[in-house]
């Protein structure tokens, strides 16, 4: 175990304490007490010398739990040979559980907290059960905080007791281990404190021992394990000479001192003994390194290359790891041809279990979609180990191949760039025994329709990102019916939703059309359309679904429009007098390498988890019960790819902001040369619905002065990714692609961000103070917007051109619009900047036929390339 602890020092397990445990909560909520007596077990084997007990959760009969559980271990022997604590703040749950222990048991804990008759009754009926009593050090006005309180508090206890004959040698003070390095300079001290409390508690009341619970104490570093165990292990470096006799800790997760990093140790030193003023600060960097890997990890990894070839392959593949997966399947190959069988068998059995195990546990929610794609490279590289074996007994095989589950042909639909919904989707189905056919992006529906014939597919899969993309697919749905198609269409992607593909794409074509909402479903759905006896009745309930979804939008009464005309007159008055300075650096201005270290330190990480179809907000997520673990994971493989991203500057960030003369001319923004001749003009779009009380009907021209005002514009585009992409793919990695993929996304947000707050300060300059943390940032806690073409208050992709045209963006930033206005490279933002401070986002949603023809005139295009721009706002 460790050098920590000597021969007197007790360790106290703190594994079977349900508010201190998620896993020993769970059982004991399902009353899954068999388990939960193994918990205790690998407490005592793990060098535990006493276990704490606690049932304090709301949902449980804690008294009954709690004499349950202690009855369960007495019968077992080799838990029972060690003092149970039994731990409670409530009092009726002690004493129901000392009434049920046979050994001397340990009370923790009594306080003066309500006085000193209540301590005293309660002291009284612990020696009556001959208990142990840990005194915790709390009296009527608090917990004591600091060393002298912790000191006073003690002694008072100590001496009500010894006045009561208590035995001294039964008495534990317990004088509160708080969190250090919280970032709040009053919690410097607690660790000092601390150990000076205990030195001079140990002088003052002779015999008396002396404890505290460690897990408190690295709080601040919760999801990160290497450092909370360098921090135990350090802290009770120190606490067992100044007279601490026992710590409630997790016996198997003590760090030898000698042996912890020592630039960590002594991080860890300087805090708990505060011997530097930015100690804190220190520990906090560093412990950034550590995250994510954990020592236990480590050993439980060097154990299982000791298993038989079959369970390294599954272990391999359901955690993920590849590094010797080649080794193995050759292994596995050999061991196969041995006995006179095919190389393909190794796929057909340990591979296809493992993923199997892999798919069950994704299908019950205990696995996520990182681990599934890291499991599918894996997967894929076992496989391109085997597939020059297999080819080389070609000859010898009958005229079997491998057996997929079916065919499936994927591709983003035409106009669109997008692809890491699609490739998780393709990874995840891949991984669950499907034939993946992945045609890329910007793929035009004829390719799509060929190569599901030429390949004999069993279904066509499409995605798309922007709402352009919602047309391309109906597209492709009209097309299939005109070729007399019958293969199940699948629909995904951000954009897409079960109302479009019920409105637009199911009625355009005959044979299925499925919604997938997110790639978990995408197993599910291809494995019921492949199913002979469960494909009609999810086909007809799907397809009676979408009538009614057809049925109700028909039935359903609609928001009433406004006339363009009254809409107008109830334009949002901003007060104009608030409005911008001029900037203080009119003009373009180009950026063409941008750091990426300066980026890092803007990213929004919550949409990053997202993309992995991990919900919750980030940093929170890292803690969360169900997907916490998988969410750190992911994360240390992000940073660890920013890294190398960075120092091996793989991707270049290139981006343009510019800022023009303007004024508002209806619901169009006039450009103006030095002149003051209009050379562009910006057509937004007003919300027509009308509106309850005096809510106004926007249009982003309201935020800009008629007389005269300014408006501005960027685009920003991460460069470089397809080499490192091209380079994962061919090493099979999809897992790597991706992750690079969703990071450079990150990186293109994060310019956005920091190219906003540039302009803010400095380029524009209507905000030189401002200070804002990136948790501001990303909460917009800013001065103006940067609505963005494409999102609600100005749905018209086509104004990207005119954006770019201003902004020079295919010079100034290298990036370049498809026929649908998808920017390319995909990692990509551009938006316009409103400097009023009164500007806001809202959503222009449905339109008037009137507004749509007004909109044709001032775009002179036809009305048919108007509807198709707006299409989403008519319906
Ligand atoms: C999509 S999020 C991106 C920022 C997020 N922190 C990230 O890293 O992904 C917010 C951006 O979307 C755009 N946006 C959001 N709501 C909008 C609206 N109603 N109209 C126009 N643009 C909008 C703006 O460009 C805004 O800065």
């Amino acid at each position: 175990m460790s050098n920590l602890t000597t021969a007197r020092f007790v360790n106290i397990g703190e594994r079977t304490n349900v508010t201190g445990s998620a896993r020993f909560k769970k059982l004991i909520l399902a009353d899954d007490y068999e388990t939960a007596v193994e918990v205790a077990r690998d407490q005592v084997d793990n060098g535990a010398q006493v276990i704490d007990v606690n049932m304090d959760e709301g949902l449980l009969d804690a008294e009954h739990a709690m004499t349950t559980f202690l009855k369960l271990i007495a019968a077992e022997p080799d838990i029972a040979r060690v003092p149970v604590m039994i731990d409670s703040s409530k009092w009726e749950v002690i004493e129901a559980g000392l009434k049920c222990v046979s050994g001397k048991p340990i009370v923790n804990s009594i306080s003066m907290k309500e006085g000193e008759n209540a301590f005293l009754e309660h002291a009284r009926k612990c020696m009556d059960y001959g208990a142990a009593v840990v005194v915790m050090a709390f009296d009527e006005t608090g917990q004591a905080d600091t060393k002298e309180r912790k000191v006073e508090i003690c002694s008072r206890a100590y001496d009500l007791l010894a006045g009561m004959g208590f035995p001294p040698e039964d008495i534990i003070f317990d004088p509160n281990i708080f969190a250090v390095a919280t970032g709040i300079e009053e919690h410097d001290r607690y660790g000092l404190d601390f150990l000076e409390a205990v030195q001079e508690i140990k002088q003052r009341c002779p015999h008396a021992k002396t404890s505290g619970g460690l897990s408190n104490l690295s709080f601040s570093f919760r999801g990160n394990e290497t450092v909370r165990r360098a921090m135990h292990s350090v802290f009770l470096f120190h606490a067992i000479p100044a007279g601490l006799d026992m710590a409630i800790v997790n016996a198997g997760q003590l760090d030898v001192y000698d042996q912890i990093d020592p630039e960590l140790r002594e991080a860890c030193e300087d805090v708990i003994l505060m011997r530097r003023p930015d100690a804190t600060e220190r520990l906090i960097n560093l412990a950034e390194s550590y995250r994510g890997k954990s020592a236990a990890d480590e050993k439980a990894a060097e154990e299982w290359r000791g298993w038989p070839v079959q369970r390294r392959l599954e272990h391999a593949l359901v955690k993920g790891i590849d590094a010797h997966v080649v080794d193995d399947t050759e292994e596995a190959r050999e061991l196969v041809k041995a006995s006179g069988g095919r190389p393909i068998e190794v796929i057909e059995g340990p591979l296809m279990d493992g993923m199997n195990v892999v798919g069950d546990l994704f299908g019950s929610g205990k696995m996520f979609l990182p681990q599934v794609v890291k499991s599918a490279r894996v997967m894929k590289k076992a496989v391109a180990h085997l597939i020059p074996f297999i080819e080389a007994e070609k000859d010898l095989l009958p005229e079997k191949e491998r057996k997929a589950k079916g065919k499936i042909v994927m591709a983003t639909v035409k106009g669109d760039v997008h692809d890491i919904g699609k490739n998780i989707v393709g990874v995840v189905l891949q991984c669950n025994g499907y034939d993946v056919i992945d045609l890329g992006v910007m793929v035009p529906w004829s390719k799509i329709l060929e190569t599901a014939r030429a390949e004999k597919a069993d279904m066509i899969g499409l995605s798309g990102l922007i709402t352009p993309s919602l047309d391309e697919m109906v597209t492709v749905a009209e097309e299939m019916k005109a070729a007399d198609m019958d293969l199940p269409l699948l629909i995904g992607g951000a954009t897409t939703s079960k109302v479009h593909t019920a409105l637009r794409i199911d009625p355009a074509y005959d044979g299925p059309v499925i919604h997938v909402l997110d790639a978990s479903r995408a197993v599910g759905v291809a494995s019921r359309l492949l199913s002979d006896t469960q494909r009609d009745e999810f086909v007809e309930t799907t397809a009676a679904e979408y009538v009614k979804v057809r049925e109700a939008r028909e039935g359903k009464t609609q928001s009433v429009l406004l006339s363009l005309e009254d809409a107008r007159a109830n334009f949002f008055d901003a007060y104009l007098s608030d409005k911008a300075a001029p900037p203080l650096n009119p003009g373009v201005h180009a950026f063409d390498d941008w750091p990426l270290a300066d980026l890092r330190e803007y990213i929004d990480w919550t949409p990053f988890f997202r993309a992995w179809e991990l919900h919750g907000t980030y940093p929170k997520i890292l803690d969360d019960e169900v997907v916490g673990e998988t969410a750190r994971q992911l994360k240390a493989d992000a940073d660890a790819m920013l890294d190398r991203i960075i120092e091996g500057k793989w991707l270049t960030a290139k981006g343009v902001a510019g800022f023009w003369p303007c004024a508002r001319d209806g619901d169009d923004v006039t450009i103006h040369d030095a002149e003051g001749e209009t050379h562009t003009v910006l057509p937004f779009l007003r919300q027509q619905v009308k509106k309850s009380r005096d809510r106004a009907n926007m249009c982003l021209a309201d935020f800009i002065d008629p007389a005269g005002d300014w408006i501005g514009g960027f685009a920003v585009g991460i460069h470089g990714i397809e080499e490192h992409s091209k380079r994962f793919l061919e090493d099979k990695d999809d897992y790597s692609d991706i992750l690079l993929k969703a990071l450079a996304d990150r990186f293109a947000e994060a310019f956005a961000e920091a190219l906003h707050r540039h302009v803010r300060t400095e380029l524009w300059g209507y905000a030189p103070q401002e200070q804002l943390t990136n948790e501001a940032l990303i909460k917009e806690q800013y001065r103006g917007i940067r609505p963005a073409p494409g999102y609600p208050a100005c749905p018209d992709h086509s104004l990207k051109p005119i954006l770019f045209d201003l902004l020079g963006v295919e010079q100034n930033a290298g990036l370049e619009l498809t026929e649908n206005f998808a920017m390319l490279p995909t990692s990509a933002v551009s938006g316009f900047y409103f400097g009023h401070p009164e500007a806001q986002y809202f959503g222009v949603a449905r339109i008037g036929r009137d507004q749509l023809e007004d909109y044709a005139g001032r775009r002179g295009v036809d009305m048919a390339t108007a509807e198709r721009w707006l299409r989403p706002n008519l319906d």
